[in-house]
């Protein structure tokens, strides 16, 4: 008998499992990863901290940290036969889509043949994530082939100097470093979902990351802060950003970089962004984006009680840092690939294949009817 007290629309509410990785909208600030307060993680930590934390379970200490970063450093390299595949992807492909490719041939290239190999093909996709777009990148628009064995100690640092030739200003990587533990983690959002249901049929860990990638990729997840950056890129001001929102509003249009599913009144992570957002236009000296971002969330608070989640001033930051804005979203799951697979490590652990029912709708009983007397 199916509980129809459960049936709301996009699962809303409902718990689909348990995680110990992460809580959304209960404590603290309002998003804690292993306990630890987003505010705290986004002040004091490293990204790869925060990735050790939750792809081994407790925070490292410091031996035990530089031998991470060491470690992940020496898997920044791309097998020649992924690098001749990324070749063949035009300019005008979606990143997302390269992404997507990226991971899946990584697959067919290092296959994760036992659950014991997990933590390596995980680190692995860490590394190697960044290498794989901004090879893509660079190839596809500069005709360049770029060395990824980078030695920058960050992933954010990193991944900055492959798409600019040069390393990162101290300012960039602390920015990149905040970002990327922003968004690493985020309990049952769609991509990690959609992650623990190829797991849960005991599938790969490259199978459950390419499936989480194709979900991010969506304007309503990952892909809104592309979608925000393309909405206020144009506004000269914040009259006219005002002007538009209104009238956006009126038209029943979705406001991208606004409103999330659990969050109810403010989004954590927004106020970080946004403070870093603030010091980057002081740093390049813009007197246009910040304020026509700032009155956007005025009016939708006013208009509809709705706040920026985390990728609406993740727009302008990553735009004054001149990343091109089709890069925003796979810098997302260069993040988000730690809470994926720390999630699939969890599905394994307590494994029932993931299979839900569903209310039918259709015809009660159909005729057959023969071929040749169909219209
Ligand atoms: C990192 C992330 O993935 S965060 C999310 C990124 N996505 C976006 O920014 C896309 C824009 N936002 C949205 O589409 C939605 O807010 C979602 C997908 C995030 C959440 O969807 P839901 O849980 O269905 O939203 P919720 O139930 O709170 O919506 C309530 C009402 O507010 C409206 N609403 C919600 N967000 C927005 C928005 N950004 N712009 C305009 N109206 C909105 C909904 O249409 C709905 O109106 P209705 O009752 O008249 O149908
Ligand atoms: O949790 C969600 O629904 C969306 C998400 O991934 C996030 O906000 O980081």
């Amino acid at each position: 008998m199916v509980d129809k007290t459960l049936g709301g629309a996009g699962l809303r509410g409902q718990s689909a499992g348990s995680t110990a990785l992460c809580t959304v909208g209960q404590s603290g600030s309002g998003l804690t990863y292993r306990g630890y307060d987003i505010e705290e993680l986004a002040e004091k930590a490293r990204f790869e901290e925060v990735a050790y934390l939750l792809l081994k379970g407790k925070l490292p200490n410091q031996a035990e940290l530089d031998a991470y970063i060491t470690r992940l450093k020496s898997l920044r390299g791309l097998p020649q036969a992924l690098r001749t595949v990324l070749e063949q992807i035009p300019a005008d492909a979606h990143p997302m889509d390269v992404m997507r490719t990226g991971a899946s041939m990584l697959g067919n290239l290092e296959t994760e043949d036992s659950f014991e190999q997990q933590q390596d093909a995980s680190d692995r996709l860490l590394a190697v994530l960044p290498s794989i777009i901004c090879y893509w990148y660079r190839f596809s628009h500069d005709g360049v082939r770029i060395d990824t064995e980078t030695d920058d100690e960050s992933i954010g640092g990193h991944f900055l100097h492959m798409l600019r030739d040069e390393p990162a200003s101290e300012l960039h990587a602390r920015v990149m470093n905040v970002s990327l533990i922003l968004y690493a983690e985020h309990e049952f959002n769609a991509s990690t979902f959609t992650a623990r249901v190829c797991a849960s049929t005991l599938s790969d860990m490259h199978s459950c990351v390419t499936g989480a990638i194709g979900s991010l990729r969506g304007p309503l997840h990952g892909g809104a802060n592309e979608a925000a950056m393309a909405m206020i890129q144009d506004w000269q001001s914040a009259e006219e950003a005002e002007r538009e929102t209104l009238g956006m509003l009126e038209r029943k249009e979705k406001i991208m970089g606004f409103g999330h599913a659990i969050y109810r009144e403010s989004d954590p992570r927004n106020a970080i962004i946004k403070q870093w957002s603030k010091k980057l236009s002081e740093d390049v000296g813009d007197t246009r984006l910040y304020d026509v971002s700032e009155r956007v969330e005025a009016v939708m608070w006013r208009e509809k009680k709705l706040f920026c989640n985390a990728d609406f001033f993740h727009a302008s930051a990553y735009h004054f840092m001149d990343i091109p804005t089709k890069l925003f979203t796979p810098i997302f799951v260069c993040s988000r690939v730690t809470g994926w697979c720390a999630h699939v490590f969890e599905q394994r652990e307590n494994n029932r294949i993931i299979r839900p029912s569903a209310d039918y709708t259709g015809p009660e009983h159909s005729e057959w009817v023969p071929i040749e007397q169909r219209r």
